[in-house]
């Protein structure tokens, strides 16, 4: 093997590489984001509190700003990405950094109307963050909020920023600075809570028909990730085998008895969702006794591995349906 394996030079936001959270895509933006951005960014609302957005806001504004965005990732100057929804592929918001001369960066961030309140700045966030001290070795990030932002204090908190003093910052849309409050946070205060979080444990099942498919299971609304699709199962509780827990969340989600030597390991995730660690063995079932129903407001579908590519998943379970297409 040589140093040049894809695997080894593995992806990076200055190659333009999307990150994967529970609920998003972080991705470079193209022009074709364009109307979107111009529809969610003329308001006052959105454009009042950030530092780049002008008001009014039209699509030659929307076009500059990704052309910069583009030009920025190609210097390595920063980088800007979308947040675009999973299950819809809708974009959502905007992440990005800039960096330093001094080796630091900052971040800046903002969410469509449509989509606050529902936790997804602190998952882009924490995502970017683990992006850019764990795979690019910054040291240090900050980030400036509007004084009269309180959402978006709260956001930095969540991630783990603490105050550090304060900074005159220019907003766009007022034609003016305001004194703002800066929030930092170093690579090594972010390490030593990352490493703090839980690994969770969870056993899924590949149940396979005798026509080749797959049956998925839906994520229920009001739970994390609802709507993804993803593999009947669930957490191994203490003192539980992963085998044993399986056959418990078959019979408890779905109705169906399976024995233990009808579960065949097939394949494991290891998955980093940033509050949590998974690790997820895949078993093959290919045998059960009755018929799968819906015990718990999930959607089934039984699946084609080769039609997988086109639901929406859970990022952990992305790598398992190449190994399903080979393997089923
Ligand atoms: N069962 C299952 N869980 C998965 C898959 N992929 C994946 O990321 N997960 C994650 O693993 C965890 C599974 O736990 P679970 O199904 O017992 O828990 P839950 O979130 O439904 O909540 P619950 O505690 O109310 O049952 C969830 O965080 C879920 O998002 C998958 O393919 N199957």
């Amino acid at each position: 093997m040589t140093e040049e394996a894809g695997c080894w030079s593995a992806g990076t936001v200055w190659a333009g590489t999307a990150l994967a959270t529970a609920r998003l895509r972080l991705r470079p933006f193209t022009h074709t984001d364009a109307p979107r951005l111009a529809a969610v960014l003329d308001d006052w609302d959105m454009a009042k509190y950030t530092a780049n957005i002008p008001h009014p806001y039209h699509e030659t504004d929307a076009h500059a700003f990704i052309l910069l965005q583009e030009q920025r990732r190609q210097l390595g100057q920063g980088a800007g990405l979308a947040l675009e929804r999973t299950t819809d592929k809708q974009v959502i918001g905007a992440i990005g950094f800039t960096m330093d001369p001094d080796g630091s960066a900052e971040l800046g961030y903002w969410v469509a109307r449509e989509a606050w309140g529902q936790g997804y700045a602190t998952e882009a966030l924490r995502r970017l963050i683990r992006h850019l001290f764990a795979d690019l070795g910054i040291a240090r990030l900050w980030a400036m909020v509007h004084p009269d932002n309180p959402a978006s204090k709260t956001v930095l908190g969540k991630a783990g920023f603490l105050p550090d003093g304060h900074s005159q910052c220019a907003v766009a849309s007022r034609g003016c600075s305001v004194v703002s409050p800066r929030f930092a946070l170093t690579a090594d205060q972010w390490k030593a809570t990352h490493a703090a979080r839980p690994m969770l444990l969870v056993a899924a099942a590949a149940l396979i028909d005798t026509d080749g498919r797959v049956l998925m299971a839906s994520r229920p609304p009001g739970k994390m990730m609802a709507g993804l699709w993803e593999f009947p199962g669930g957490k191994v509780h203490d003192g539980e085998t992963p085998e044993a827990a399986l056959i418990r969340e078959l019979h408890e989600e779905l109705g169906i008895d399976v024995g233990e030597s009808c579960l065949a390991p097939l394949a494991f995730a290891s998955y980093d969702y940033d509050t949590f660690h998974l690790l997820m063995p895949l078993y093959a079932v290919r045998t059960w006794k009755g018929s799968p129903i819906a015990k718990e407001g999930q959607g089934l579908k039984w699946v084609r591995p080769a039609r997988m590519g086109e639901m929406p998943m859970p990022p952990a379970d992305i790598p398992l349906v190449a190994i399903l297409r080979e393997w089923v």
